[in-house]
């Protein structure tokens, strides 16, 4: 039960405009937000769990087609819906990675990733971004063969976040899965910042995990993701308890390892169920987005001073952006100090922006109209020019 003053927080939240980085993807549809009000308790989903005794078999509500849906949608062969796209690096880690094991993953990784190796035992190991803060499949070529030197052994697995959370820079995932199965490596596809937002083909990809954050990407609730498996992969990551051959004593049939038994259940699931069908139209609509994301970047890049970090022109609505030599030398003079900004973007109708940055700062315009964009934009401009920075 939220409490009255979450719920005023929220209700100020919705009267503007929100460009925090990390947010965006993840707000619920107005259809989320009454499946969680419907389904609050925690067992709501299991009345109509019969035999086979499994979460993702459950036909009332549409567990079951849900997953098929997924799958499709995904174009991979088999889906299961987890508590946050970490858990979805956990499993396949923990599935694929033994104790002492090289495993690849880039230096624009999220930790998550780093999380899930070293609770399997595996060691970390990052193919370097370029200088133009892009992962190549050159470089993870590069890495691979260093690190099989290195430890005498091909490492089991190969991490890579389709858009990095860092530059929000769209990276060739396609050329570095093809490398990586040239070395006879398996791929996970990290797609928290794609997965719901734009188009995701994990078989264009050549993708044997695809990972999904639902309360990121997907207008789920929190926690929420997605596992994807290609079949290669499926029986391994998706293993059962009775597939074991060995064990003695209790045994649990299709309870799958992984993911202890059954997967997401009440809000998560039946929110994740009710934005579905918005979040697979608005994925379509994602060159408008990136439109967007480029008018404002343009924008800020009509203030002097300012550089863009992300590549340009923009492929994707998170950007990160170098606001040293204008927004931060107001900083200086202000009275607000580094407050300013957000200070004043606030006045304007925008938040998101963290307080206090105005250095080196991300934000993303997912989701916005074309409206809000202009507003935006302006909002940017007219705050330079109220403090003297000149517009180019
Ligand atoms: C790139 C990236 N990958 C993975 C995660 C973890 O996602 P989740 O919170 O769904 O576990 C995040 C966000 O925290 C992220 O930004």
């Amino acid at each position: 039960m939220r409490c009255a003053s979450d719920i005023e927080a929220r209700d100020v939240e919705e009267m503007y405009i929100n460009i925090d980085p990390i947010q965006v993807g993840g707000r619920l549809t107005a259809d989320a937000m009454k499946a969680v009000i419907a389904y609050a308790d925690g067992y709501s989903v299991c009345d109509n769990c019969r035999s086979p005794f499994r979460l993702d078999y459950i036909q009332k509500p549409p567990i079951a087609q849900f997953h098929a849906d997924l799958a499709r949608w995904l174009n991979m062969d088999a889906v299961r819906v987890i508590p946050g796209a970490r858990r979805g690096f956990q499993a396949v880690a923990s599935s694929l990675v033994e104790r002492g094991d090289p495993v690849i993953l880039t230096s624009l990784a999220h930790y998550t990733e780093f999380l899930a190796i070293e609770e399997a035992g595996g060691i970390p190991r990052e193919i370097p971004k370029d200088d133009s803060n892009r992962i190549t499949a050159d470089a993870a070529a590069e890495r691979i063969e260093e690190v099989t030197r290195e430890f005498s052994r091909t490492p089991p697995l190969l991490f890579i976040d389709h858009v990095d959370y860092q530059y929000g820079n769209v990276h060739d995932v396609k050329g570095i899965i093809k490398t990586a199965h040239q070395y006879d490596i398996p791929a996970l596809v990290n797609g928290a910042y794609t997965v719901g937002i734009m188009p995701v083909d994990g078989k264009a990809l050549g993708a044997d995990f695809l990972v999904g954050s639902g309360h990121k990407s997907m207008a789920a609730p929190a926690p929420s993701g997605v596992l994807a498996a290609a079949e290669e992969y499926a029986g391994k990551v998706f293993r059962t308890t009775e597939a074991r051959g060995d064990l003695t004593g209790r045994t649990f049939g299709i309870k799958e390892v992984e993911m202890m038994g059954c997967t997401l259940m009440g809000v998560t699931v039946v929110g994740m169920m009710a934005s579905f069908p918005h979040v697979q139209e608005r994925v379509n609509h994602w060159e408008t987005e990136v439109a967007h994301s480029q008018a404002v970047v343009d924008g800020l890049l009509s203030i002097e001073g300012t550089r863009v970090l992300s590549e340009y022109p923009r492929r994707h609505t998170l950007t990160r952006i170098d606001t040293r030599e204008s927004f931060d030398r107001v900083a200086q003079q202000h009275k607000k100090r580094g407050y300013f900004l957000s200070n004043d973007l606030k006045k304007r109708g925008v938040i998101g922006v963290i307080p206090g940055s105005t250095r080196v700062w991300k934000f993303n315009t997912f989701g916005l109209t074309e409206k809000q964009i202009r507003h935006l934009s302006e909002a940017f401009i007219a705050i330079a020019r109220e403090n003297g920075l000149s517009i180019v």
